[in-house]
């Protein structure tokens, strides 16, 4: 099997801090994994080079084979890298449903450039309700964006990665900053992307049972640098893992 997003060597260097150093990371088409790692061991600076919000010292990107490294997030997006939370791409003052609607109306215009617009009205109507249904907001779709609660909003950030086809979904701290009523549902939201089971999916996530759950595989990143890599049961046993969460490596409090 190939990997479908392959990193060599990457680094990026900030003034004399190495914040992701030498890094040898990889997803299989269709995995879930997980990247943890105590606070500052380079998780999200990873995501921010994976999606080209950031921009490597060294070292190399590939996204099914083909060199990324120099690609902006834009182009990346296109190609089917989508890296969440950010609702940069959400309108505040259009609903739930418009916003997917756009999504989708967008990707298909990409796709099959020789359609006009409404040639594709049903079926992109159909295709927004299908994926409100998967990410659970169906109910709020004629609420304005800026009107959803915290994690609603991320439920949309979902829907709208969908929405764009995307084959490889970045979930950053997906719980984060949510009410303790509010993390079922968003984990109901990524139960659902996986079951359909026609995309990759990397999170970084603190909250360990949620990863060891949901993952297919674990990557450890520890001060900037590669620690291991398995099974979340592999992970959970390795005695280099353990020390930097609970033994000298680390001085903090695990995460
Ligand atoms: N733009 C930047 N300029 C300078 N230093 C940075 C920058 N971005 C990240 N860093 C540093 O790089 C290191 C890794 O940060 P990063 O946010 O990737 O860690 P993380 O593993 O995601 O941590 P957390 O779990 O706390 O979110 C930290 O020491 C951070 O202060």
């Amino acid at each position: 099997m190939e990997p479908i997003l392959e990193t060599k060597n990457l680094t990026v260097q900030f003034g004399s801090h190495i914040a992701v150093n030498n890094v040898n990371f990889m997803v299989y088409e269709k995995q879930f994994k997980s990247i943890i790692g105590p606070n500052g061991a380079g998780k999200t600076t990873l995501f921010n080079l994976l999606g080209g919000q950031l921009k490597a010292t060294s070292g190399k990107i590939y996204f099914r084979k083909e060199d990324i490294t120099s690609l902006s997030s834009v182009k990346r997006t296109r190609k089917g890298i989508g890296r969440s939370f950010q609702m940069t791409n959400v309108f505040p003052n259009l609903t739930v449903f418009e916003n997917v609607r756009l999504a989708v109306q967008s990707r298909m215009n990409i796709r099959y450039p020789f359609f006009k617009h409404f040639s594709h009205y049903t079926e992109v109507n159909e295709k927004t309700y299908e994926i409100l249904e998967l990410v659970l907001l169906k109910e709020k779709q004629s609420v304005l964006a800026k009107q959803l609660s915290h994690g609603e909003q991320r439920k949309l950030e979902i829907a709208m990665l969908l929405a764009l086809d995307t084959e490889v979904l970045l979930l950053d701290e997906p719980t984060a900053g949510m009410s303790m009523e509010e993390v079922p549902a968003i984990l109901s939201v990524i139960q659902n992307v996986k079951k359909e089971g026609n995309r990759t999916i990397v999170l970084i996530e603190h909250k360990m049972d949620l990863i060891m759950n949901l993952s297919d595989a674990v990557t450890v990143l520890f001060n900037g640098q590669f620690l291991a890599d398995g099974t979340p049961e592999e992970i959970m046993e390795n005695e280099t893992v353990q020390n930097a969460y609970l033994g000298g490596l680390y001085n903090g409090s695990p995460s």
